[in-house]
C-alpha cells in the first residue's frame, strides 16, 4: 500500500502548529517504522498569494493522489475582502467536496489534566468523549441557489439553500451508527425538524435507517436548539451526535470549549474508503498567528486520527495521544489552556515536548 501525505499548512497560525505537527510525525514515522512519505502545497490565502486561487490544479492533484491530507488552517482578514468566489474557505470547501470528504469526525474529548482549564464546572465535564459526527460536503454549505441578488426596488438579497437527499442521509447516518457501535452505542441525532423541511427527512430517514439496521443502537433526536443548550448544561448525557454541515460546525465549536479550548479538537473528514483529510476544528487564528504561542495539540491529535483510520496504525496513533496527555501531565500548557501553578510554553516547545515524551 503506498503511504503517501499531503501537508497542507496554509494560513495564519497553520504554519506554525503544522512545523511541531510534522516533527511529531517525523518521530512516529521512524519509531513504528510507518514507510509514511510526505509532500508540501498550498491551499487557501498562501495559494491565493502564489496562483491566483485557493485550491491550484496541482494541490488538487496532489491531493487526489495522497492517501490523506493533513490541515492547518486557512483565510485570514488579508483575503476577507477579495472576490467571494475565490477567498481561501471556498479551496477549504472544494477540496472537502472534490474529494467526497463526506463524514466529518469530531471528538470533543476532555483530558482529565484539563478540568480547570474547561468553561464548565468540574464535575459537568470529568470523564467528557463526545464525538459529534457532521455531514461535510452538502447541506446549506453547497446548496443552489446561493448568492447575493438585487431586487426591483435596489435593495440586496442574500440568499442560501439548504438541501440534504435520503442518500446522503443515509450515508452519514451510518458512519454515526457504526461510530456509536465501537463506543457507548447512542446516538442523537440534530435537527430542527419543528421548522426546516430539510432536517424533517433528516429525521425521518435516520430514523427509518436505525430500525431497519441498527436495532441495538439507542437513537434519540433533538432541536438544534435544545442541543446546544444541553451540550452545556449536561454534555455527558451525549455519545454520538449526528448532525448536518452548518449544526455541526457550530456545535463542534460550542463542544470545544467544554474541553478547555479549541486548540485541543482535532478532526478527521472521510470518505467512503477510508482516504481522509486531517485538521484541527480551529481557523488560522489571525489574531495570534506568527508569535510562537497557538497550541499545536489539535494538530498533532489530527495526526493521530490520520494514523487511526486511514493508516490502521492503532498503536502509533494510541502513542501520540499518550505522550500529549504526558505532557500535560508535566504541567505544560500553551495560553489556551492555562492555569494556576502549570508552566506556560510555545508552539514549538509544546510540539517538543510532545517529541520527547514519544521517546
Ligand atoms: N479549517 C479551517 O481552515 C478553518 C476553520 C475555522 C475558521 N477558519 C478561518 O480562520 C479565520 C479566523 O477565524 P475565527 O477567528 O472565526 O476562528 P479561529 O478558530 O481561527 O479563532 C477563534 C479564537 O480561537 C483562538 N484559537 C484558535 N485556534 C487556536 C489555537 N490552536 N491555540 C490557541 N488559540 C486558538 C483564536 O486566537 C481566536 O481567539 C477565518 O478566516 C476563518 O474563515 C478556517
Ligand atoms: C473555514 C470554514 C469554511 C470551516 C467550516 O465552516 O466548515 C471551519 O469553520 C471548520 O469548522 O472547518
Ligand atoms: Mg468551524
Amino acid at each position: 500500500m503506498s503511504k503517501q501525505i499531503l501537508i497542507l499548512a496554509g494560513d495564519g497560525i497553520g504554519p506554525e502548529i503544522m512545523s511541531a505537527a510534522e516533527r511529531v510525525l517525523g518521530v512516529v514515522n521512524e519509531k513504528f517504522n510507518l514507510g509514511l512519505s510526505w509532500e508540501h502545497g498550498l491551499l487557501g490565502g498562501c495559494a491565493i498569494d502564489a496562483h491566483g486561487v485557493p485550491l491550484p490544479d496541482v494541490t488538487l492533484k496532489a491531493a487526489k493522489k495522497a492517501d490523506a491530507v493533513l490541515l492547518g488552517a486557512v483565510g485570514g482578514p488579508k483575503w476577507d475582502t477579495i472576490e467571494r468566489s475565490i477567498r481561501p474557505e471556498r479551496g477549504l470547501l472544494k477540496i472537502r467536496s472534490e474529494l467526497n470528504l463526506f463524514a466529518n469526525l469530531r471528538p470533543a474529548i476532555l483530558y482529565p489534566q484539563l478540568a480547570d482549564a474547561s468553561s464548565l464546572k468540574p464535575e459537568i465535564v470529568a470523564g467528557l468523549d463526545i464525538l459529534i459526527v457532521r455531514e461535510l460536503t452538502g447541506g446549506i454549505y453547497f446548496g443552489q441557489p446561493r448568492g447575493i441578488r438585487t431586487l426591483e426596488n435596489g435593495e440586496k438579497q442574500g440568499y442560501n439553500t439548504d438541501v440534504y437527499s435520503e442518500s446522503e442521509i443515509k450515508r452519514i447516518a451510518k458512519v454515526a451508527f457504526d461510530m456509536a457501535g465501537l463506543r457507548g452505542g447512542k446516538v442523537c441525532s440534530v435537527d430542527k425538524a419543528n421548522v426546516l423541511e430539510v432536517t424533517e427527512l433528516w429525521k425521518q430517514t435516520v430514523t427509518e435507517l436505525a430500525a431497519s439496521e441498527y436495532p441495538n443502537i439507542q437513537l434519540s433526536h433533538m432541536y438544534v436548539d435544545n442541543a446546544a443548550m444541553q451540550l452545556v448544561r449536561a454534555p455527558k448525557q451525549f455519545d454520538v451526535i449526528v448532525t448536518g454541515n452548518l449544526f455541526g460546525d457550530i456545535l463542534s465549536d460550542e463542544a470545544a470549549m467544554l474541553t478547555g479550548s479549541i486548540g485541543m479538537l482535532p478532526s478527521a473528514s472521510l470518505d467512503e474508503n477510508g482516504k481522509g483529510m486531517y485538521e484541527p476544528c480551529h481557523g488560522s487564528a489571525p489574531d495570534i498567528a506568527g508569535k510562537n504561542i497557538a497550541n499545536p495539540l489539535a494538530t498533532i491529535l489530527s495526526v493521530a486520527m490520520m494514523l487511526r483510520y486511514t493508516f490502521r496504525e492503532e498503536t502509533a496513533a494510541k502513542a501520540i495521544e499518550d505522550a500529549v496527555g504526558k505532557v500535560l501531565d508535566q504541567g505544560l500548557r500553551t495560553g489556551d489552556i492555562m492555569s494556576d501553578g502549570m508552566t506556560q510554553v510555545g508552539t514549538q516547545a509544546m510540539g517538543e515536548a510532545v517529541v520527547n515524551a514519544l521517546a
